[in-house]
């Protein structure tokens, strides 16, 4: 039995949250509490120090927080030898380069970067992936409460990443488009040559639509999160995971599998 498991059958996950006073931090620790089998030991937000969560013995941690400190925090936790669990967004490839860096020094710890937590989302990922080489047109609308400091968001951009990447395995071309002297802004980002639409209006909360087309057709794969609790399961899962999964793991879907 590794020294992991043998904490885990001893006694309940030790669980620290960074962000804790945000809306996601606010909802992890409501979800940790009600947890049978984790015990919430610290709660971090700005102007903590986040010696508090090595203080109280925390075996993992989950970083709901901003993605400018997001990296601090992780360095800290491989550091200090603790877990880590990732919704915050603004992971570019360098980012997970430099966290798979660090792990290498560490091969016993796991940590998890997952832009979306909710069991739909990443499901609408998973079939937007699978319908991408199929449809010659693809374009991302992501819609979120104005409250949103990132655009796009961190699940629009992996869905666009994902996408890309089965249209190039599959020989596909550019996405046609004839647009020519374009207002800035009005054909969105273009992230690896998918087009990503960024809504944000009072009164939505996370939704993504995934519009493929062809030749008299069109796919509209949909998902909407109406309430922060959508995210719990999957932090939870997670949480559990985590300790017995050393390196990086990037989403869920391995999770779910
Ligand atoms: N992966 C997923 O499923 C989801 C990811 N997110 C992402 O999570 C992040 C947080 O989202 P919200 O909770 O809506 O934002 P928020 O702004 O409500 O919460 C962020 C919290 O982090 C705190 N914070 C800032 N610097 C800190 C530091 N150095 N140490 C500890 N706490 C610090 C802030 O004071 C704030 O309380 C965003 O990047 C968002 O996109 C949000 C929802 C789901
Ligand atoms: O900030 C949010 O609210 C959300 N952020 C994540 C993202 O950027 O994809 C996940 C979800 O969309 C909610």
């Amino acid at each position: 039995m590794t020294d992991e498991q043998e904490k885990g059958a001893t006694g309940p996950i030790r669980v620290g949250v960074l962000g804790a006073r945000g809306r996601m931090g606010i909802e992890v620790c409501k979800a940790v509490d009600g947890a049978a089998d984790m015990e919430l030991v610290a709660t971090v937000d700005q102007g903590d120090p986040l010696s508090a969560v090595a203080d109280a013995g925390a075996q993992v941690v989950v970083d709901f927080t901003t993605p400018d400190v997001v990296m601090d925090n992780l360095r800290w936790c491989v550091d200090q030898g603790v877990h880590a669990v990732v919704g915050t967004t603004g992971f570019t490839g360098q980012r997970l380069d430099q966290v798979r860096g660090w792990l290498g020094g560490r091969p016993e710890l796991g940590v998890v970067i997952a832009p979306n937590f909710g069991i739909g989302a990443v499901l609408m990922m998973q079939f937007a992936t699978r319908a991408a080489r199929h449809f010659e047109s693809v374009e991302i609308i992501e819609q979120h409460h104005p409250r949103k400091l990132d655009a796009p968001s961190g699940t629009a951009t992996h869905t666009a990443r994902l996408v890309a990447a089965a249209r190039a395995e599959a020989g596909l071309g550019p996405v046609p488009d004839a647009t020519a002297d374009e207002v800035a802004g009005a054909r969105g980002a273009d992230i690896d040559g998918v087009r990503v639409h960024a809504v944000r209006a009072t009164g939505l909360l996370a939704h993504q639509e995934v519009l493929f087309g062809t030749i008299g057709e069109t796919l509209t794969i949909r998902h909407d999160s109406y309430d922060r609790v959508s995210f719990m399961p999957g932090v939870l899962l997670a949480v559990r995971a985590v300790p017995g999964r050393p390196g990086l793991t990037l989403g869920l879907d391995p999770l779910l599998d």
